[in-house]
């Protein structure tokens, strides 16, 4: 079956960033939407990304071939029940939410197997909404698909069309043990960056010295602790159990650690460092895991006047795109100043190549 007509319950920057994927690819796929914001929605309309708009969830539904829920996931769970009267048959519904042992609860309670596939994209930011949606933004990215016990390889190929449309590799698992997975990977490691950037608040001085120093490797770990509290309060509630197996064993870990320095033990503390670098090492710098591949570069470059768009053009010639540059004030990386970033891996081979025949100094 082809998906021609998609609606989308809630259009953020998962939401949006699906639409837009699929509209960047497929431009015959007609594209409903539905959320709170209305001129986010007509916005959309403006972009090309919706066509059509909902101002609720009525009988329109029924024009849909695949709807997709995009909200916090305890609203998705609660706008199944809303949507199951009106779909058409054959009509397929899925969702993007971070947790997924709580909705396909709701599924089986509401008798929707047949009609429910789970999905999750394993990629994404600390930033919010429609505004900072991209068709870019899942490429190269894990796309977790959860069938239930009813789901047929049809209907698993049909979320699977729609993940590769995207730039997306889809991966099909049980939806226990995806939870109990990005429980490790995602839930317990914002609470953790939370309650560090906490620690540091509460802690600092007056002046806020700790606020003020805090360089690259406190912001690197730190950086999701910006996400939004409405999603990660809802995904805490609908994956506590898992992640207070992994919490506990996580604090265990740091008592550990607690009395090794108290012992003045530094061989463990070192054996700790050894370990975790070895295993870090081991993910691949372009690796496709919760946080977008980063295909970047730092340029060692002198601060003058035109430094930078002596650089820019000598890319722009050879047809190469920046997506980001950032100039590192606090040269961490080497003596590099400058942080660019590239769309694929292609374009930063090729930017790297280029620069390195001028005599530029390069970090990786
Ligand atoms: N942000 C991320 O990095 C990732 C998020 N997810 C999941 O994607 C889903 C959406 O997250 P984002 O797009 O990041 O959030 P977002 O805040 O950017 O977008 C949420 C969308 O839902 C709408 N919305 C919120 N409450 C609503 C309600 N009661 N009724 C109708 N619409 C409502 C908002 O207007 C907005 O359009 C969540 O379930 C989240 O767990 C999955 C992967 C990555
Ligand atoms: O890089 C980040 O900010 C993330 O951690 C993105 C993210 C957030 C939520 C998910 O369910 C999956 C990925």
């Amino acid at each position: 079956m082809k998906d021609l007509t998609i609606g989308f319950i809630g259009l953020g920057l998962i939401g949006g960033s699906i639409a837009r994927g699929i509209k960047r690819s497929r431009r015959d796929v007609r594209i409903m939407a539905y959320m709170r914001s209305r001129d986010k929605l007509e916005q959309a309309k403006r972009d090309g990304v919706v066509d059509v708009i909902l101002d609720g969830i009525g009988e329109e539904i029924s024009w849909c071939d695949l709807v997709f829920l995009c909200t916090p996931v305890e609203y998705n769970a609660s706008y199944l029940e809303q949507i199951r009267p009106l779909l058409k048959p054959g009509a397929l519904v899925t969702d993007v939410g971070s947790t997924k042992t709580d909705i396909h609860e709701t599924v089986k309670r509401l008798g929707m197997e047949e009609v429910f596939v789970g999905g999750h994209p394993m990629a994404g930011s600390e930033k919010t909404g429609y505004e900072n949606s991209t068709d870019h933004l899942l490429e190269n990215a894990y796309y977790m698909i959860t069938p239930t016990e009813k789901s047929t390889p049809e209907q698993i190929g049909r979320i699977r069309r729609v993940a590769l449309s995207i730039g997306a590799i889809p991966m099909v698992t049980d939806y226990r043990q995806h939870d109990f997975s990005v429980a490790a990977v995602s839930h317990l490691p914002h609470l953790v960056a939370s309650s560090l950037v906490n620690l540091v608040r509460d802690n600092d001085n007056e002046e806020e010295l700790m606020r003020t120093i805090a360089a690259g490797g406190f912001k690197d770990i730190t950086r999701i602790a910006s996400s939004s509290p409405v999603m990660w309060e809802q995904i805490c509630m609908t994956n506590t159990e898992n992640i207070k197996v992994l919490l506990r064993r996580y604090i265990q870990s740091l008592e550990t650690i607690y009395e090794e320095l108290d012992r003045r033990d530094g061989s463990s503390i070192h054996r700790l460092f050894e370990e975790s670098g070895a295993y870090r090492n081991t993910f691949s710098s372009h690796s496709r895991g919760p946080v977008a591949p980063d295909y970047s570069f730092t340029v060692d470059i002198v601060d003058e006047p035109g430094s930078i768009s002596t650089l820019a053009v000598l890319l722009a010639s050879k047809g190469i795109n920046i997506k980001n540059i950032g100039i590192n004030h606090s040269r961490e990386e080497g003596e590099g100043a400058l942080r660019i970033s590239f769309y694929n891996q292609d374009s930063e081979t090729r930017a790297y190549e280029l620069l390195k025949k001028y005599n530029y100094t390069l970090i990786k």
